[in-house]
């Protein structure tokens, strides 16, 4: 059994075995803790699973996966879809436990669930609309005599990899279009905040899916994770988190099915003729919404010279009315950081900026995992709050004379989900659309706007596939055709 939590810890705890395997849940023989990054508390421990735990994992998907592919394309979205109504029901319990293992404010945690239930609900309605095509063989010389239809049938086994931040959401739409699509999960959810998962798989075992079709492994993805990437009977890895996880988690497997979610450092353009007010507002809500953890958290601000000044007025003072603090209270706008560390390399990453000449317009000091909503100027392209993805509560403006120029700017990094333009101007709109090298542009929004139907994955270096339920539930099926032939 897991320990018992201590008096202190938040009545929610999760106080029970933590490895859901072969239909059954177990402890590990070793355990880590899961801490409140606000007040360092213990909310529980979690078993560390071990290589072995992976191989009977897999022994149990693969029993699991023949399981969900029997099942009707009905019967797998009743599953979801009682899962997402005990979900709406069970809300106000699973926003407390993101708060608590993540930090994140309750308002957001409270805004995650609701988007998690609506992903649920999107996984119900695609298992429905699993169909394919007839196909037009008598369009090609010979095909005349044949017919036929292609349809999906499931991958297989998946693993699904999950970072901390989103660990309700991101999981459904790892879970939700697997299970659509008729595939078995094993789910490694992130080791910082593993609880809120754990939670979601009792409600999905509640709702009927079967015992086999969801192992959860939890513990350090470096203890495991490779053995399961690496399996000839994982058909599929769907991993989400960053760039240099992925790397490694990409090696390991192989030749196989990927799907790689990273990480991103979004720019926005606020053009000449911009609602000055609407963007910085947008702008200060995207830069540090969920304390900036967020892959397309807004981190580069390019303005046009002749609204730079006021735009950056605006936008440190809409900054600088945002409550910092206690996530659970429903006031605030930020909490802490996952950990300690996190707040620490953020200050690190100041130092070093303002080393080399950058600004600091407000925010900049650290207090334990609190690192506040801070505005840079004047940062040099080669400091690290410029070049590489900050996933922190940090943004830098820029002032720009040519669209050109700040295009050629915002494209000048690595990682890209979104970027954004702020203009209103259809021409310049269209003309930074195509520009942006960036999976998603958003018009008059901050790139962290997110519907969970859309195709959403990554441009440029590394992303591979893209999530969105519909999307999702294609890369987690294989295409088959069917010919008849009569002759
Ligand atoms: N593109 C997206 O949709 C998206 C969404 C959210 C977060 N992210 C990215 O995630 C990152 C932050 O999350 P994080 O700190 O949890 O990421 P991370 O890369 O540290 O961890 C992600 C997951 O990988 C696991 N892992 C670590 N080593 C592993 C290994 N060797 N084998 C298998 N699994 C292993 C971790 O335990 C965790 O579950 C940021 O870069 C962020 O941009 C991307």
């Amino acid at each position: 059994m897991l320990a018992q939590p201590p008096a202190h810890a938040p009545a929610h705890a999760v106080v029970r075995p933590s490895l859901h395997i072969a239909g059954a849940w177990r402890d590990g023989a070793t355990r880590m803790d899961v801490r409140n990054p606000y007040d360092g508390s213990l909310i529980a421990q979690v078993a560390c699973a071990t290589p072995a735990d992976v191989d009977d994992a897999i022994a149990s998907a693969l029993v699991g996966q023949r399981a969900m592919a029997a099942l009707t394309t009905g019967e797998r979205a009743a599953i979801l879809h009682r899962t997402a109504d005990m979900l709406a029901a069970d809300a106000a319990r699973f926003a407390a436990m993101i708060t608590a293992e993540t930090g994140k404010i309750i308002r957001a945690a409270t805004k995650e669930v609701s988007r998690a239930v609506n992903t649920l609900r999107l996984s119900a309605e695609e298992a429905t609309r699993l169909s394919g095509e007839t196909i037009a063989f008598d369009s090609f010389p010979g095909g005349e005599t044949r017919h036929g239809f292609y349809v999906y049938e499931p991958v297989g086994v998946i693993a699904a990899i999950t970072p901390f931040n989103d660990p309700l959401n991101l999981a459904c739409h790892k879970l939700g279009p697997a299970f659509a699509a008729g595939n078995s999960v094993i789910l490694k959810p992130a080791d910082q905040a593993p609880l809120t998962a754990i939670m979601l798989a009792e409600l999905l075992l509640a709702a009927g899916l079967p015992a086999d079709a969801l192992n959860l492994l939890t513990g350090r993805g470096g203890d495991f994770g490779t053995a399961l990437v690496a399996s000839p009977d994982i058909a599929m890895v769907s991993f989400t988190g960053g760039a240099r996880t992925g790397e490694t988690i990409a090696r390991a497997a192989g030749i196989k099915r990927i799907a790689m979610e990273l990480g991103a450092n979004a720019a926005v353009i606020v053009a000449a003729d911009a609602d000055i007010g609407k963007a910085a507002d947008a702008c200060a809500s995207g830069a540090f919404w969920a304390a900036g953890q967020n892959c397309i958290g807004v981190q580069r601000i390019f303005v046009h010279q002749s609204i730079y000044a006021a735009f950056r007025d605006r936008m440190v003072a809409t900054t600088e009315a945002m409550v910092v603090g206690d996530p659970m209270d429903p006031a605030t706008d930020i909490g802490p950081m996952i950990a300690v560390g996190e707040a620490e390399r953020m200050a690190a990453w100041t130092d070093e900026a303002v080393a080399l000449g950058a600004r600091v317009c407000t925010g900049g000091r650290r207090d334990g995992a609190i690192f506040p909503p801070t505005i840079f100027e004047q940062a040099p392209p080669d400091a690290r709050i410029v070049r590489q993805e900050a996933f922190g509560p940090i943004v830098s403006l820029f002032p720009y004379a040519d669209l050109d120029d700040a295009i050629a700017a915002a494209n000048a990094v690595d990682h890209a989900i979104h970027a954004a333009i702020f203009t209103a101007s259809l021409r310049d709109a269209h003309h930074a659309a195509r520009g942006l090298q960036a999976a998603g542009v958003m018009i008059n929004d901050s790139t962290d706007y997110r519907l969970d139907a859309m195709p959403f994955g990554g441009a440029r270096r590394g992303n591979m596939g893209r999530e969105g339920v519909r999307f999702a539930v294609r890369e987690m099926s294989h295409t088959k055709v069917v010919c008849f032939h009569e002759g």
